[in-house]
């Protein structure tokens, strides 16, 4: 089981710290929910870690190895925020390009893609797209993959058949996921941390979210 390790990360924005220290690991076959309030950091550490966004400071490998850019080689696919899939292509050729030709069969097995096959991007609704966007992503070579807000427009029946997925993925990957749908995410997650005042603290149960003012208790 390879680990993936993030240490040091800084980052600041015109002279305004956003991340500073920031620690989080991650091995193959756990989920670790990245949770943490708007404007926080959460996107930038992903990116950060999946080689597209420059820090002033960062330590990211993978057992011992360092990696600079996490896309190289598919060493960490990343679903970004916004929808990333071009329009104009079909979905199957979309997804063919992505996926790993050892998950085909289990992708194409899946009712979203089955559903959607044949058509391009912009026939989906949000919630497909972000569905299929997702699930392109999960599937994809990569032994680590980061999650950014996969729930957002996923209806709650959706968002239920969509968790076991990325469960049973996390058998063979190491997966970050964040998404302000923090009860997904404490659902799906192994362990949850919390990105708060730029530095990551793990979080052992919901009392913590709390306490560090992520929920209202009320
Ligand atoms: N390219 C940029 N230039 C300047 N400031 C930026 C840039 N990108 C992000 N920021 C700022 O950095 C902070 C962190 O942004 P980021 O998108 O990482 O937060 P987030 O935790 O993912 O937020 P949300 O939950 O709202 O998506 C925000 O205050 C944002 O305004």
């Amino acid at each position: 089981m390879k680990t993936l390790k993030v240490d040091s990360v800084e980052l600041e924005f015109d002279g305004r710290k956003i991340l500073q220290s920031v620690y989080l690991n991650c091995t193959q076959g756990e989920v670790v929910g990245l949770l943490g309030r708007n404007g926080c950091g959460k996107s930038s550490l992903l990116k950060i870690i999946f080689g597209t966004q420059a820090a002033g400071h960062k330590y990211v490998g993978i057992d011992g190895e360092y990696i600079g850019k996490g896309y190289h080689n598919n060493r960490i696919a990343y679903l970004p925020q916004h929808n990333y899939l071009p329009g104009g292509i079909v979905i199957e050729k979309l997804a063919k390009q992505i996926v790993d030709p050892l998950s085909w069969n289990e992708f194409t097995a899946l009712p979203i893609f089955q559903r959607n096959a044949g058509k391009k991007t912009h026939e989906l609704s949000g919630g497909e797209l972000r569905q299929l966007e997702t699930m392109i992503i999960i599937h994809s070579r990569a032994d680590f993959i980061l999650l950014d807000e996969p729930f957002t427009h996923i209806s709650p029946i959706q968002a239920d058949e969509f968790k076991p997925v990325i469960r049973a993925c996390a058998k063979r990957k190491g997966i970050i996921i964040t998404d302000h749908q923090y009860y997904n995410i404490l659902e799906v997650s192994d362990r949850v941390v919390l990105l708060s005042d730029g530095v990551t603290k793990a979080i052992d149960d919901r009392e913590e979210l709390i306490r560090y003012g992520y929920l209202s208790g009320k």
